[in-house]
């Protein structure tokens, strides 16, 4: 069986810099059209200068004869001036902001200590209609890890849409039936990503027979109920839910480590990983408007014209790939089986 769809576009992704970015853009670049650029490089990208830097070295990354749009972010801080986000709507090429509680993950240490210091450029964002995308974890350490999500929507999301009305905002790889629901149940203007690890998998997955680094990223994967939540949000066709993989390479040996870094690696195969989550929910009907309508229309892009074909074809992943002089990259699924191949 095959399945053709409208060419999809990433609308959460990880794409680093330097070796690491030349040795994973090609497994995004050739299933997606575009994707949203996260900005938590070392140090983050934070302006629109920055932003522009970076965009020409992805462009230069790419292989020859692949196409790829990267659509910029920008690293919300406490200092962000409303200039720099008048800067950003007008450069064309910077499409949202990226807010990151300081500390809640990989590279947020610049985070926002508090979004009351962040009025003005939020201001202007709900002004311009330039979309803020959130990760969605409240960083106290009283608040057990699993509810942090929950937490947030309570204490920073419904302040902020309080505050805010009119602003654009994408709850990023949404991880509860809380985050499902709230999402469904706010205004047009709030959407949410989905990652394919978080359809596919519950916290089980982390500790299959022994500790699994490779499943762990942040938020941390849920209890089954609310992954089961997470695939009806995805295939009930609510133009809210769309497709975000989260794709987060790290070196394997900082993800085996005694205190290993957060993220999966999920741009290798994330279309067939996609496919996988929709077929095991009968849904596959859906997964184009998920993938490859969704998104562009929240952020008022036109949809993509050309098309990507999956076949349900077995295929092995690799048990590791090139990633820096020093060391692999582990994908998701390493060394298993996977139902479905991305043909063209
Ligand atoms: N998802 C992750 O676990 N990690 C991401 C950061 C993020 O998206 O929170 C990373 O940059 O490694
Ligand atoms: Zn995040
Ligand atoms: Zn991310």
């Amino acid at each position: 069986m095959q399945i053709t769809i409208t060419r999809p576009d990433d609308w959460h992704l990880h794409l680093r810099d330097g070796e690491a970015l030349a040795a994973v853009l090609p497994h995004t670049a050739r299933q997606f059209a575009r994707a949203i650029v996260m900005p938590n490089l070392k140090p983050p990208v934070t302006t629109v200068e920055q932003a522009a830097a970076y965009r020409q070295r992805i462009l230069a990354a790419l292989p020859a004869g692949m196409s790829f749009e990267p659509l910029m972010t920008l690293y919300l801080t406490d200092n962000t001036p409303a200039g720099e986000i008048a800067a950003a709507v007008a450069s064309g090429f910077v499409k949202a902001v990226k807010l990151y509680p300081a500390g809640a993950t990989t590279n947020s240490d610049a985070g926002v200590t508090s979004l009351a210091k962040c009025s003005a450029a939020l201001a202007e964002m709900e002004k311009r209609g330039l979309p803020l995308l959130v990760h969605g974890e409240v960083t106290d350490p009283a608040i057990d890890l699993f509810d942090r999500e929950k937490a947030f929507i309570d204490t920073v999301m419904m302040p902020l849409l309080k505050d805010f009305p009119g602003l654009k905002v994408v709850f990023e790889h949404i991880t509860t039936a809380d985050a499902a629901a709230f999402v469904a149940e706010s205004g047009a203007s709030i959407g949410a990503t989905i990652t394919a690890h978080h359809l596919l998998y519950n916290r089980n997955a982390i500790f299959q027979g022994g500790v699994r680094p490779h499943w762990y990223c942040l938020p941390v994967l849920k209890r089954e109920t609310h992954r089961q939540a997470l695939v009806q949000a995805a295939i009930s066709g609510n133009p809210k839910f769309f497709l975000g993989t989260d794709s987060a390479p790290h070196a394997t040996g900082a993800k085996e480590a005694a205190c290993g870094c957060a993220g999966c690696y999920t741009a290798l195969h994330a279309m067939e990983l996609y496919a996988e989550a929709f077929d095991n929910a009968g849904a596959l009907d859906k997964l184009e408007g998920f993938a490859s309508f969704h998104g562009a229309d929240f952020y008022g892009l036109p949809r993509n014209s050309g098309k990507i074909t999956l076949e349900k074809k077995a295929q092995a992943v690799p048990a590791s790939l090139a990633y820096l002089s020093g060391d692999s990259l582990t994908p998701l699924r390493a060394g298993e089986s996977l139902p479905w191949t991305f043909v063209a």
